[in-house]
């Protein structure tokens, strides 16, 4: 008797990626290793709508720059389904799709820590974990709420630790704003995208070194 193949496993990685950074590439690529994940889909948001507060730039610089970062490694891919589906994105809506489109694979969500300590801010968010298994990523300050982590069905999260990583898009944003280097932090081809399509320009009156 042989035994059935084992279903396929897809990593969902959710984000605004304005810009994607390398703390995204290592998390995605740490957790691919750790559940020996067949596929990584990283899909950049359409409108984030909590962070309505913020400017955003437009979702096809987003996409672009994830293709971009992206296209190197094999199993790494890019949905369009949040940008393309209009309006808030909400993380239901990102998994119905991806299970409509993937009938036969499990679905792993990546989140780092930050976010996962707001999930019940998130909308529906009791029927998510029905809808995936959700991976934890400690990323440097940012803890993990025990009572948040203890609310979540233990069989349906895991969390994991990343190699240090200090990056925040938000931090890349305003060294770019600030005319400082943003080489090392982003892939090559995404500080030469910013570069090409004067993203995170500095404010007016600003002086840059
Ligand atoms: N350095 C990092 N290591 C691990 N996970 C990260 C890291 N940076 C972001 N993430 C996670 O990646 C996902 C997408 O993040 P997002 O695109 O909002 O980037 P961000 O750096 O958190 O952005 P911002 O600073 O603009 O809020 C979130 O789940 C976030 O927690
Ligand atoms: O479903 C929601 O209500 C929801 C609220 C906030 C964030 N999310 C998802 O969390 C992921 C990271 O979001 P962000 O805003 O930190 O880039 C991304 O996939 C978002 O769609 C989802």
């Amino acid at each position: 008797m042989t035994d059935a193949p084992r279903r396929p496993r897809i990593g969902v990685m959710g984000g605004t990626f304005d810009p994607i950074h390398h703390g995204h590439l290592v998390a995605a690529s740490e957790v691919q290793g750790w559940f020996d994940l067949d596929e990584v889909v990283f899909v950049p948001t359409g409108q984030p709508w909590q962070k309505a507060d913020r400017a955003v730039s437009p979702p096809e610089h987003r996409y672009l720059m994830t293709v971009i970062a992206t296209a190197a490694n094999p199993r790494f891919t890019v949905s369009r389904v949040d940008i393309d589906r209009g309006g808030p994105t909400y993380t239901g809506d990102t998994l119905r799709d991806l299970r409509r489109l993937r009938p036969d694979a499990d679905l792993y969500f990546i989140t780092g820590a930050d976010a996962l300590t707001d999930i019940f801010s998130w909308r529906d968010a009791d029927e998510l974990f029905e809808l995936a298994h959700f991976v934890g990523c400690t990323r440097p300050g940012a803890e993990m709420d025990p009572a948040t982590l203890a609310r979540i069905p233990h069989d349906r999260v895991t969390m994991v630790e990343i190699p240090a990583l200090a990056i925040s898009s938000t931090d890349c944003r305003e060294r770019q704003r600030a005319g400082q280097p943003v080489w090392y932090l982003v892939p090559d081809g995404v500080v030469q995208y910013i570069t090409k399509h004067g993203l995170y320009p500095a404010a007016p009156g600003t002086d840059t070194p």
